[in-house]
């Protein structure tokens, strides 16, 4: 690949194994000044093993790096911010309690303010505030008092406190409402009107297509195409993604509704849910719509038996169970979770233990569990849903977050539940994945049974859903048959008081 003299970044060559697998195999990209590079693959393909070398986490096994023409090889991500390379996780790795000042000048070198009194460091810091548009807060405010979305925000600000070249976002808009999504957008334009270089990655095209300028799309751990987003299609992207066509985004699977299955009444949880009644037949895909803070986590997991209920029933099959996972899990309900770190999997067993740990009986006899049988039945699921990993034994964590969650979302469907409570089960997903999720979701209606699906995505709701619920404010506002939705009636009622 050549460089150009004008990059701000050009990485080549790098290559990077974790045992067996191949992670990174001889890979380039390159950034100039006000460009934004989408950086494009599968769950697996590489993509946050690139952007941990660029950002100091681990070091590469064989490549070049340079930043504005020198050699750039930070020792760790410290040196790495300190040389002008700031990285945007999708978690916020912002500190609660301290102040907004503080976090601003987390990980700023102090003697790099050394010279600096604190009135110019503070004008500094000001300047960012006001250019992202959060120069309304007192520098001593707690960023826990912040939104989720401000403190994103202010992650951002800190890479300019900190006068950094490159900013790198790791799918950023997960877990944000689509206002807070345009704000980050205006922030991003921003950063490239001052001429940073910018590294995108994202599961969405449209996201991808709105910001960004040029590609890379990383297969297997190759570089397999790289050039303008003006000059590709969706579909070429698509292509070399996945090495294939994809044949439906939306698969549908015929489905019939059936007996009643769950009946909430008046379900109220210590603040949220507030008096939800639901009804949810067999063969039924009922959609969850609202904003982030509507109350729809906290209504899965208070049907789940995760939460306190102050008020109101459960019943399944007109049984009300206890209410704690275990007796919901053997009543017959099912959970993958929004937050899969901290309550989805046990990150240092196998995937094989994972999928298998809410049924392990199906694989024991005499109480011993047959090891043969439970990679035999992993293995399927992993195939099933294209779970890249060297095997069943494999541990949680060495695998990339999105095939993280098609582990959690495998072994719900391998519990077999009659209700399937699926909270946010898309995000940080890929697009082959995604169809995959949702033509499994049509067959477990067809055969009989229910799904609850909790999801940010409204396109994925209006395609898959039988019913759609919108929850404001803790309350189940409305609820239709999805075809008497529109996108802009659902938005309507998300934000109704
Ligand atoms: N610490 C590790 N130990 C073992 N394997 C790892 C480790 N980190 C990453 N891998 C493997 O390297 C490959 C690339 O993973 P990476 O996280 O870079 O993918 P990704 O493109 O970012 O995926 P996603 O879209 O799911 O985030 C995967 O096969 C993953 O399992």
């Amino acid at each position: 690949m050549s460089i150009s003299t004008s990059s701000i970044l050009s990485m080549s060559g790098i290559t990077k194994r974790f045992g067996a697998t191949i992670a990174l195999d001889d890979v380039a990209i390159d950034v100039q000044p006000g460009q934004v590079l989408a950086l494009i693959g599968e769950n697996g393909a590489g993509k946050s093993t690139l952007m941990r070398i660029l950002s100091g986490s681990i070091k590469p096994d064989s490549g070049q790096m340079c930043l504005e023409q020198q050699a750039y090889e930070p020792a760790d991500p410290h040196s790495a911010r300190l040389a002008g390379v700031s990285m945007i996780y999708q978690e916020l790795t912002i500190a609660p309690d301290l102040s907004l000042e503080d976090n601003l000048m987390l990980g700023c070198e102090s003697s790099r303010f050394g010279l600096l009194d604190r009135k110019a460091q503070r004008e500094r810091m000001q300047e960012a505030l006001r250019l992202l548009g959060l120069d309304q807060f007192p520098l001593t405010i707690p960023a826990r008092l912040l939104s989720p979305a401000s403190q994103q925000l202010v992650e951002i600000a800190r890479a300019l406190v900190n006068q950094s070249k490159i900013v790198i976002f790791d799918e950023p808009t997960s877990s944000l409402t689509s206002e807070d999504v345009q704000q980050l957008f205006k922030v991003i334009r921003i950063l490239k009107e001052r001429g940073l270089g910018l590294v995108y990655i994202s599961h969405f095209l449209e996201e991808i297509r709105e910001l960004c300028d040029d590609y890379v799309i990383l297969r297997d751990g190759q570089s397999v195409g790289a050039g303008k987003l003006d000059e590709a299609s969706d579909d070429q992207i698509v292509h070399l993604m996945i090495g294939r066509e994809l044949d439906e985004l939306f698969p549908t699977v015929p489905h019939e509704q059936g007996e009643l299955l769950v009946d909430l009444t008046n379900l109220t949880g210590s603040e949220k849910p507030v008096d939800v009644s639901l009804q949810i037949r067999r063969g039924e895909i009922v959609g969850l719509a609202g904003l982030v803070g509507a109350g729809r986590t906290e209504l899965a997991r208070c049907l789940y038996g995760l939460d306190p209920v102050k008020s109101g029933t459960v019943k399944i099959e007109e049984i009300q169970p206890a209410p704690n996972p275990r007796a919901r899990i053997r009543a017959g309900m099912g959970m993958v979770s929004e937050d899969r770190k901290t309550e989805g999997l046990a990150q240092n067993r196998s995937i094989a233990d994972n999928l298998t740990l809410s049924r392990l009986e199906d694989y024991a006899r005499f109480g011993v569990v047959n090891l043969t049988s439970q990679k035999k039945s992993a293995r399927e699921w992993m195939n099933r849903l294209n779970v890249k990993a060297e095997s069943p034994e494999q541990t949680i964590q060495a695998l990339s977050g999105g095939n993280q969650q098609k582990v959690a979302i495998a072994r719900v469907l391998h519990q077999q539940a009659d209700l399937l409570i699926l909270d946010e089960p898309t995000r940080g997903i890929d697009v082959r994945t995604k169809s995959e999720i949702y033509r499994l979701m049509g067959e477990c209606a067809a055969q009989g049974k229910a799904v609850l699906f909790i999801s940010s995505y409204l396109p994925e709701l209006q395609a898959v859903c039988d019913r759609i619920g919108v929850m404001a404010r803790g309350r189940l506002k409305e609820i239709r048959p999805t075809e008497e939705w529109t996108a802009a009636e659902i938005m309507r009622v998300a934000i109704s008081k």
